[in-house]
């Protein structure tokens, strides 16, 4: 970096002061805190970013939202030149920067970083950043903050996509360095297409427009109602109902959306009895999670949940059959057969009724941290990797080599016969990895493969909610001194420390048949999570408050430890 470049960096950063006496990190999914704190960190941010995109060469992403957090929060995430999540190597040093206490301080971090790192200044090459933000109020002045943490590089250019859901800004990235079209319009065209090619293979002839059954959307009052209208539009007659939409006044994630329906297991607010029975379907606030849910009766206000893992079961037994369909041989032998590597990423909060399924279809399931930049990576080793967390943030990762392999496949299945059983297996497989969002778990085209393959198999809710029986399931947060004091192992299901709490909670655990539990400190929030399944509703919830209590004996703020 020459003088010029410096000097530009200690000007415009001495104009982002950062906050007093708060410690900010990156954490599960970038920082993420009450808004009005976060100026300086998105503008540092920025400056992250425009960093990455000269050493990688490519355009770099980043998305102002906290998700499901409450509307005052806000937060700023990278996406990488994949469309994933910022390689996990950078993260320390966008938590030195964003508690660089000086301008001066933050201009040396950032000095060794870059020879450290050997980013090429020269001139020749410029950075390129796309700028997205959900519905947030906040949202405006910290995309302004991100933008001149970018132009506090020289040579970067930031380019604001306007308001988006997190998946689509993703998207645009991906797209946008594999030099396809990367456009929002581009992205709705993409999703709407290969949703009608599955339609148009569904096997009875059946077509959406002519199935009086509707879904009905809880769009968290966030960025994702809009954009389903969006794409309601282009595909034309799909019955789709939004309510939650954000415009009707109501507040983004409060009583409603994604992570309260999966947390709470109840109604959300604008659904009711008159919704007993129908399909209903939740977004988080960034619409990058999907749940969807029932109501049984109108007595309660309890739901139905089928949640992430469900979700994945769905997706797991549709692409079973059509792998399954691709390797039987038809009349005549056509081309070399390929044993596609599929395998399913689960979290330990996976309901354990799931896990035993896909055990039991024959699928290889593989356990990671909670995070989808784990999932994510663990998926990418397969042909084909299906991952979910039971929250409801997954997608499905095809790779490049078996995606060759299906095209010409289908090619010279084309060539042969067009109507085998073989052909429009395969072009279903493709009709998914565009549908799919292969960048990062997307609500939106979740949904559209949901309700493609709910279609297809003539199945209603209820038939896929029977796919197995969740087991009853708790989860419950506890406030503690400091979170930072739980270290856990195995994908988060013992504790290695404080010692003696795993032990302690063993011993819970053995007085309920089927139980299970584990803590972990969260990544979003200062809390410690308490997770619990057991036989029975009572069973988990009494397992998950003797480990709450356990949590607050050893780490709570009458503990002596
Ligand atoms: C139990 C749970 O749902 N945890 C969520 C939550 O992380 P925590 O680290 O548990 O706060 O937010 C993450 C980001 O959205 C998501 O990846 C994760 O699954
Ligand atoms: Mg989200």
């Amino acid at each position: 970096m020459d003088e010029h470049q410096k000097s530009l960096i200690l000007n415009s950063s001495s104009r982002f002061p950062p906050p007093h006496g708060v410690r900010l990190s990156y954490g599960t999914a970038g920082f993420r805190a009450d808004a009005s704190l976060l100026q300086s960190t998105v503008f540092r941010v920025g400056i992250l970013a425009a960093l990455r995109s000269l050493k990688t060469h490519s355009v770099i992403g980043l998305m102002i939202t906290a998700s499901h957090n409450k509307a005052s929060d806000n937060g700023i995430k990278v996406a990488d030149p994949s469309g994933g999540m910022l390689t996990p190597d950078w993260e320390p040093f966008a938590d030195a920067i964003a508690n660089a206490a000086t301008p001066q301080h933050l201009l040396q971090l950032i000095d060794e970083f870059v020879k450290k790192e050997n980013i090429p200044f020269d001139g020749v090459r410029s950075a390129e950043i796309l700028l997205g933000r959900d519905t947030r109020p906040s949202g405006e002045s910290l995309l302004e903050a991100a933008k001149q943490g970018i132009n506090s590089i020289v040579d970067a250019l930031a380019i604001d996509m306007g308001i988006l859901t997190t998946p689509q800004l993703h998207w645009m990235v991906r797209a946008r360095n594999k030099g396809m079209k990367a456009t929002e319009v581009d992205y709705y065209e993409q999703l709407a297409g290969s949703f009608r090619c599955l339609i148009d293979l569904i096997p009875n002839g059946q077509k959406f427009q002519e199935i009086d059954d509707k879904l009905v959307i809880d769009g968290a009052n966030g960025v994702g109602g809009e954009k389903i209208e969006v794409l309601k539009k282009m595909l034309n007659g799909l019955p789709i109902e939004v309510r939650n939409s954000g415009k009707g006044g109501g507040i983004l994630n409060e009583g409603v959306g994604a992570d309260y329906v999966q947390k709470e297991k109840v109604v959300p607010q604008g659904f009711g009895s008159k919704d007993v029975g129908t399909r209903c379907a939740s977004l988080d606030g960034d619409a990058d999670r999907l749940v969807y849910f029932s109501v049984p009766s109108s007595n309660s206000n309890v739901i139905d949940l089928v949640d992430g893992d469900k979700i994945l079961s769905l997706f797991a037994v549709f692409i079973k059959e059509q792998l399954s369909v691709l390797s039987t041989e038809g009349d005549e032998k056509i081309g070399d057969n390929y044993q596609a590597r599929f395998g399913v990423i689960q979290t330990a909060y996976a309901n354990g009724a799931s896990t035993d399924y896909l055990k039991q279809l024959g699928l290889e399931v593989v356990f990671t941290p909670t995070g989808v930049k784990y999932l994510h990576e663990q998926a990418a080793r397969y042909d084909i990797g299906i991952y979910f967390e039971a929250n409801g943030h997954g997608t499905i990762l095809f790779s490049e080599c078996f995606l060759s392999w299906l095209e010409s496949r289908y090619n010279e299945l084309s060539s042969k016969n067009k109507e085998s059983e073989q052909h429009k297996a395969a072009l279903r497989l493709l009709a998914v990895s565009k549908l799919i969002n292969q960048a990062v778990g997307d609500a939106l085209s979740g949904l559209l493969l949901v309700e493609a393959i709910l279609q297809h198999m003539g199945w209603s809710i209820h038939n896929w909610a029977e796919l197995y029986q969740d087991l009853p399931s708790r989860q419950l947060k506890v406030k503690v001194v400091d979170r930072t004091a739980v270290v856990t192992a195995n994908a988060e299901t013992m504790v290695v420390r404080p010692p003696g709490i795993q032990d302690a909670i063993n011993a819970e655990i053995a007085k309920y048949p089927q139980g299970r539990s584990f803590i972990r400190p969260s990544g979003t929030e200062d809390v410690i999570r308490v997770y619990a399944e057991a036989s029975t509703q009572e069973a988990a919830d009494s397992l998950a408050s003797s480990v709450a209590k356990l949590v607050d004996q050893f780490l709570g703020f009458g503990s002596s430890r």
